[in-house]
């Protein structure tokens, strides 16, 4: 594992109590019939830092709320409550990120279908360039060209690629384009939500190369969304995991592949190959993930987990140190594990 840890006193990004809530409205037969709307429990006071250079990643099964973070972090959805700096600005609502434009100008995201987050009846040098004319970040033509052709280069690309359309580019080639135009904004953070799970898996490894790369050439900082924990492990100087809406745990990625705390994250590393080479037995995740619409009392993971007792039924556990880790858990807590 190679991936660079930032330094623990220069955080970049800090988000502390992060809620989102969508609210469901019952269509016109379902308002006749009495239903009430319904709320989604998406994101629930997560907290976490993310330090300048580093690696920072979010997994945990599908419906756990890692998207609905990516997008309150960029901005394309709105906080219900909760703090975000960039830089030690504030960045938590429409209008402080108005307020903060060059720290909001530093996050841009590569979503995971290159195709559908490129226009496909633009060609490929003006796709690249929008972001240097809508930022202003020059005005020169020739110039803009050649900063272009610069970004075609870093990300593996030829500069006569600019002239064609992103349907003649393969899947990993699209993906290098979409890499190429959020680094036109010469962001210093970029969030990456699934960036290679559309992809062949020869293709996966060389997309994940370029970001590493670029990281070390530019010093770009990485929010990293993925359920792929063997991706994860190669990418992240430290991991998040998130279970129904909250984050039960994070550490440093070696510890906390090596030496899991919570229970949920035991059962996630159990059912992968053995990356920590632990001599760990894999054992498949057992149940499903309960839904965030009415979500259990106490520990959300209660239901699913071998070692529940009533207190982990009746309170939700909060996030505490727990040497290098911090862990929502009772059961940490109290020894019991
Ligand atoms: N716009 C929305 N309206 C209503 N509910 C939403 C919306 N976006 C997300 N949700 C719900 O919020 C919860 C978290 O979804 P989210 O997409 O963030 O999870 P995820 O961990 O990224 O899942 P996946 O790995 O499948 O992408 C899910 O229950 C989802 O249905």
């Amino acid at each position: 594992m190679s991936a660079q840890a930032g330094k623990a006193d220069d955080v970049l990004l800090s988000a502390r109590d992060l809620q989102r809530y969508f609210s469901m409205t019952p269509g016109l037969i379902g308002r006749a019939t009495g239903k009430k709307p319904i709320h989604v429990h998406a994101v629930e006071n997560v907290s976490f830092d993310i330090r300048r250079g580093e690696t920072f990643s979010l997994v945990g099964e599908s419906g756990c709320g890692k998207s609905t973070v990516a997008r309150l972090i960029v901005g394309l959805y709105s906080l219900s409550d909760g703090r975000l700096t960039v830089d030690g600005k504030d960045l938590s609502t429409p209008q402080a990120r108005k307020a903060n434009a060059p720290e909001q100008a530093q996050l841009q995201m590569i979503f995971q279908d290159p195709y559908a987050s490129l226009n496909p009846r633009m060609r490929v040098r003006n796709i690249i360039a929008e972001p240097i004319r809508f930022l202003k970040l020059e005005n020169d033509e020739r110039v803009i060209q050649n900063r272009v052709h610069e970004l075609l280069r870093q990300v593996g690309l030829a500069p006569s690629d600019g002239e064609r359309f992103p349907h003649e580019f393969s899947g990993g080639q699209r993906q290098r384009l979409s890499i190429a135009r959020a680094l036109a904004g010469k962001p210093s953070f970029l969030i990456c939500d699934e960036p290679t799970s559309a992809l062949d898996v020869s293709v996966q490894a060389q997309i994940l190369n370029l970001m590493k790369d670029l990281q070390d050439e530019i010093g770009l900082t990485y929010l990293f969304i993925s359920h792929n924990l063997a991706v994860v492990y190669h990418m992240s100087a430290r991991v998040g995991v998130m279970y129904l809406g909250r984050i039960v745990e994070q550490a440093a990625t070696g510890q906390l592949f090596s030496a899991p705390r919570h229970p949920y994250t035991r059962m996630l590393l159990d059912a992968v190959p053995d990356l920590a080479m632990t001599g760990r037995q894999r054992t498949p995740v057992a149940g499903d993930v309960p839904s965030p619409i009415n979500p259990p009392s106490g520990c959300t993971f209660h239901p699913r987990c071998p070692v529940a007792n009533a207190r982990c039924k009746a309170e939700v556990p909060m996030p505490k140190q727990h040497g290098g880790t911090i862990v929502a858990c009772h059961a940490v807590e109290e020894g019991r594990i």
